[in-house]
């Protein structure tokens, strides 16, 4: 992508109603547009970040057997009526009526209408366990949206929801979720910890959030710090195997959100040393909750003696527009965004130090076309300002490797990488830099 080409509304000032860094950020780097409270634009250099996390998160999702489809945004009030959940979701429910005064509703959730599909069609065991997801936007009108989109109104969520014909069964789809999310996280560069958690409007008795620690966020936490080192399943992780031995490693080392915390069990089990309490940021939360809904319901299967049985479910949710915000968090410093590989907007951005130079215009367009062809996605700065500029807005934007081509070093045949997570620099030739990054 050439930056002469591109749409990068990058702001010179920060924003005076961004309380937290990645609100800061996110609106300076040219990467979304609040178009009311807790409603985004995602301009494109924000989008690419948003379908990069996106797919990480289907790939986990899909490794861990899990099935996607789409549902819409709108729902048929009448459908919550049958849960009971109409009313007692309150005022954070928006209510919508048609021309036909018929009542809407857009979905904060999608409990109800995941399990509509399920009993119109899953009569038998036979056909469990199933889980179904989707990633699509939700409402829920927040009393304060706030810090972007960490707590925006209309969001994207991941949203998964599992079918089994007992509890066992149900811990086990369980158990692959808990699973799926230590691997989604770690791919995205982030350390999050699955902690026991409230069940709340969702309901249920089982419970984890998964909270990556910040200062900046909204959820108070208690760990011992072993649960920092503890290691994530590898892809190889075998989903129709034993998944216990992982779940009890990771839920025997103390981890709890202030809601769930029990101080003379923190104390009694973890030393002076290695207690931390701090905050940190809700990315997921997974829910079981047997027969909340299949009761109300009526989604029923035949059991193997014949008799119909109301299903266990699970409901399992990612935050995917909040992760953006949350890596941002846990990835910056001073001069801007410090974006992990797997989810910056763009591999590399090639600064051409001295725009009009023949040379060097020749070699950045051979850098450019090289590492393009060779699928690297790049961005290429190709504007006339001045070189400081480059590198400001080259390091607020975040892209993870930056190739500063100037006319010095390109007489000795070199031009210098810079790597944006450390500031470390290397001089190379352009053939080392494609063979380097492609
Ligand atoms: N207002 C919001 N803005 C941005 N992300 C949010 C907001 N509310 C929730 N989320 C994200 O969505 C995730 C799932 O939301 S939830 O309420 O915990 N769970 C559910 O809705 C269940 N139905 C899971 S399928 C949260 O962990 C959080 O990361």
């Amino acid at each position: 992508m050439r930056l002469s080409r591109f749409f990068l509304p990058i702001l010179k000032e920060n924003p005076k109603e961004a309380e937290i860094v990645s609100h800061r950020l996110m609106l300076r780097a040219g990467m979304m547009r609040q178009e009311a409270a807790g409603i985004y634009a995602w301009l494109p250099l924000g989008f690419r970040v948003l379908k990069k996390i996106e797919q990480i998160v289907r790939e986990e999702q899909d490794r861990a057997g899990a099935l996607e489809l789409l549902m819409p945004t709108l729902q048929l009030a009448d459908l919550w009526r049958e849960s009971g959940r109409y009313d007692a979701y309150g005022p954070e429910m928006l209510r919508i009526l048609d021309r036909h005064k018929r009542e809407l509703l857009y979905g904060p959730t999608n409990e109800e209408m995941i399990t509509e599909i399920f009993r119109s069609y899953i009569k038998s065991y036979k056909n469990l366990p199933l889980n179904l997801y989707h990633i699509q936007w939700k409402f829920r009108d927040e009393q304060r949206p706030r810090f972007g989109v960490m707590r925006g109104r209309e969001f994207l969520m991941k949203d998964a929801y599992s079918f089994d014909l007992d509890e066992a069964g149900a811990r086990r789809s369980y158990n692959k979720m808990f699973v799926a999310y230590l691997r989604t996280f770690a791919r995205m560069g982030l350390k999050a910890i699955p902690m026991r958690a409230e069940t709340g409007p969702i309901g249920g008795d089982l419970s984890h959030e998964f909270i990556v620690l910040a200062e900046t966020g909204e959820s108070g936490v208690y760990i011992n710090r072993d649960v920092l080192d503890l290691p994530v399943p590898g892809e190889d992780v075998d989903y129709d195997g034993d998944l216990t031995p992982i779940i009890k490693q990771w839920t025997s080392v103390y981890a709890a959100t202030e809601d769930v915390h029990e101080a003379a069990r923190f104390e009694r089990e973890v030393p002076e040393a290695k207690r931390l309490n701090t905050r940190g940021i809700e990315v997921g939360q997974i829910f079981y909750f047997g027969t909340k809904y299949s009761d109300t319901m009526k989604a029923m299967v035949a059991g193997p003696d014949g008799v119909d049985v109301p299903i266990h479910g699970g409901s399992y949710g990612v935050g995917v527009s909040r992760l953006v915000g949350a890596i941002i968090e846990a990835c910056h410093d001073d001069a801007g965004i410090k974006w992990p590989e797997a989810v910056a907007p763009f591999r590399a951005a090639i600064l051409n130090l001295k725009q009009g130079d023949a040379a060097v215009d020749g070699a950045c367009e051979q850098l450019y076309r090289e590492l393009s062809a060779k699928g690297v996605d790049v961005l290429y700065d190709d504007t006339d300002q001045r070189a400081g500029a480059k590198f400001a807005a080259a390091d607020l934007i975040g892209i993870p490797w930056q190739i500063l081509v100037g006319p010095k070093g390109l007489a000795d045949g070199k031009v210098e990488v810079k790597r944006r997570s450390d500031g470390s620099r290397d001089n190379m030739s352009p053939a080392d830099v494609v063979a380097k990054l492609a």
